[in-house]
């Protein structure tokens, strides 16, 4: 079965996610990406929606506040039925502990969704960590650091740079997923990301998931883009 890229839905409503969709072949089921700008304006319906559609989805509102908070949030957030969500790393070992607590607990069915953390914004660069973050260490630690908390938090994985999925595997375990966002085809404009992989190369890296917004969104032709990532990403050209 080939793996899908997820689609970050980064539109500011329905309307748009609509046309955007309208691109693609109905039947075709797709794993999407609900971010911060989608989700605060249209709220948790838009998420039942895109499942009443056939869509698998990842909650991408990068959860991090203190433990007690998280965890009644990510209760609320449970019942939506996601198939993925997660945290931010820096926010500690307590507040991803609790996090996964509140994900189990709201579960409907026991079916928790999967439980990852960001490590280091695939936006941020060594030099902007050191001087922004105060953190005198290679940027390569410092995920790795975040890493390595986040299993001992009990998450299932973390959100990465594809750059560093290998290293990230061989200091937790092969089977912690390594989700990357900052996916950029040959050619393709950066934007705001910093640390950027092809398809073909973070699949060469060991990543598990693939995050594709700006590529295939912005692409005259989405559907098509879709699909050459999506080949690529397989393996198959
Ligand atoms: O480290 C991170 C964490 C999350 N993201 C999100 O992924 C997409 C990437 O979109 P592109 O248009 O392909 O750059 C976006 O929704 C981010 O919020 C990330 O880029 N990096």
């Amino acid at each position: 079965m080939p793996q899908r890229p997820i689609i970050a839905l980064d539109f500011p409503n329905k309307e748009e996610i609509i046309s955007f969709l309208n691109h693609f072949p109905s039947e075709e089921s797709l794993y999407v990406k609900v971010g911060m700008e989608l989700f605060y304006q249209e709220g948790p319906e838009i998420v039942t929606w895109l499942k009443s559609l056939g869509h698998d989805v990842f909650l991408d509102l990068k959860l991090h506040d203190i433990p007690n908070t998280v965890e009644s949030a990510m209760r609320g957030l449970a019942k939506l039925g996601v198939s993925m969500t997660n945290v931010h790393a820096a926010g500690g070992i307590n507040m991803m502990e609790g996090a996964l607590r509140g994900l189990k607990e709201g579960s409907v069915d026991g079916n928790r969704p999967l439980l990852i953390a960001v490590t280091q914004l695939t936006s941020t660069s060594e030099e902007a960590m050191q001087h922004e973050q105060g953190l005198m260490m290679t940027l390569e630690d410092s995920v790795i650091h975040y890493a390595k908390m986040s299993q001992i938090a009990g998450l299932d994985g973390v959100v990465c740079s594809a750059l560093e999925a290998n290293t990230i595997k061989k200091h937790t375990s092969t089977d912690f997923i390594c989700l990357t966002p900052g996916i950029r085809p040959l050619g393709a404009a950066v934007g705001d990301q910093q640390r950027v992989v092809t398809p073909g190369g973070a699949r060469d890296l060991s990543a598990n998931f693939i995050v594709v917004g700006r590529p295939i969104t912005r692409a005259n032709n989405p559907y098509q883009a879709y699909q050459e990532i999506k080949k690529e990403w397989n393996g198959e050209v």
